[in-house]
């Protein structure tokens, strides 16, 4: 059965942030119309792409997404979104419920018309400790999303986390078992998870589902306080890498087909060949 309905050209813009909001912002713009020139129908943004990754910074960089105080990231990629005709997966920013004053890790989806499509708002917080390595608590200022986010497009749907999601391997099945052709993960990996995790995860996800995987990164900033891994990446149905970076600023595009997904379902017919009366946990 055919999920994706016609081709399509994914771009992935690894963007190097830096403490200006109004600069990442700019900055965005200028990439996403290097993508769109470059025939783009879908643009990724990464994790937190406003603002520096740290729990220091979230508070005083998040946005209302409400009116009257609708945010100023909200405005500039609903109209970038419009400018480039693209649907625009616009990374993640920090977000401050102004009822509950409570901050979240929010992606916003928008329209190739500058309509917002949908919010995702990170599930799984970024809480982790090893020793002598990296520490990292999200959840000291964050709170956790609480639903999972399918974006239906005239391709066809595809589902959103934000990075430390892509550890949770329920979330990509549950979307592809929903029809979905391709996960997308803004994401910031570091200098310790990056080099362990960051591929082989990507490639877990897109080889258990046999969908589309894009993972998309900040760029690499060593004067930062958060040094992200980079190696943004798109990987197709069978596991297979379609495009990387390093760890600097960059595009990169490629092309994601219907045929594809069903030459790789009907060669390892997993999709089918499922034992869910065996493993009735998950099923239900
Ligand atoms: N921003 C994040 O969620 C980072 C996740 C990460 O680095 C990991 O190892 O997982």
């Amino acid at each position: 059965m055919s999920i994706l309905k016609q081709p399509l050209k994914l771009a992935l813009v690894q963007l190097a942030t830096g403490a200006d909001k109004a600069a990442n912002l700019a900055r965005a713009r200028t990439k996403i119309v290097e993508a769109a020139k470059a025939g783009a129908n879908v643009v990724v943004l990464p994790e937190c792409f406003n603002s520096p990754y740290g729990t220091n910074f979230f508070p005083q960089y998040a946005e209302s997404l409400t009116p009257p105080t609708a945010s100023q990231s909200f405005s500039a990629l609903s109209a970038i979104a419009k400018e480039t005709s693209t649907y625009l997966i616009g990374g993640s920013i920090p977000e401050v419920d102004p009822t509950t004053q409570k901050l979240y890790n929010t992606s916003l989806v928008f329209s190739p018309a500058g309509e917002l499509l949908a919010t995702h708002r990170k599930i799984h917080l970024f809480d982790i400790d090893i020793p002598g390595k990296i520490r990292f608590k999200e959840s000291e200022v964050l709170s956790p999303g609480d639903s999972m986010t399918v974006v239906d497009t005239e391709y066809g749907k595809i589902g959103l986390g934000i990075c430390y999601d892509v550890r949770f391997p329920e979330l990509a099945m549950t979307a592809a078992r929903k029809g979905c052709f391709a996960m997308v993960y803004p994401g910031a990996f570091n200098m310790t998870t990056g080099p362990l995790h960051w591929s082989l995860l990507a490639r877990a996800r897109a080889v258990d589902n046999q969908i589309y995987i894009a993972l998309c990164s900040p760029a690499r900033d060593m004067n930062a306080s958060y040094h992200a891994w980079g190696h943004s990446m798109v990987v197709d149905p069978n596991g297979e890498v379609m495009q990387e970076l390093e760890d600097s600023e960059g595009v990169i595009l490629a092309e994601l087909s219907d045929e594809r997904i069903q030459e790789v379902r009907k060669g390892i017919p997993v999709t089918t060949q499922r034992r869910f009366d065996v493993y009735k946990d998950v099923a239900n």
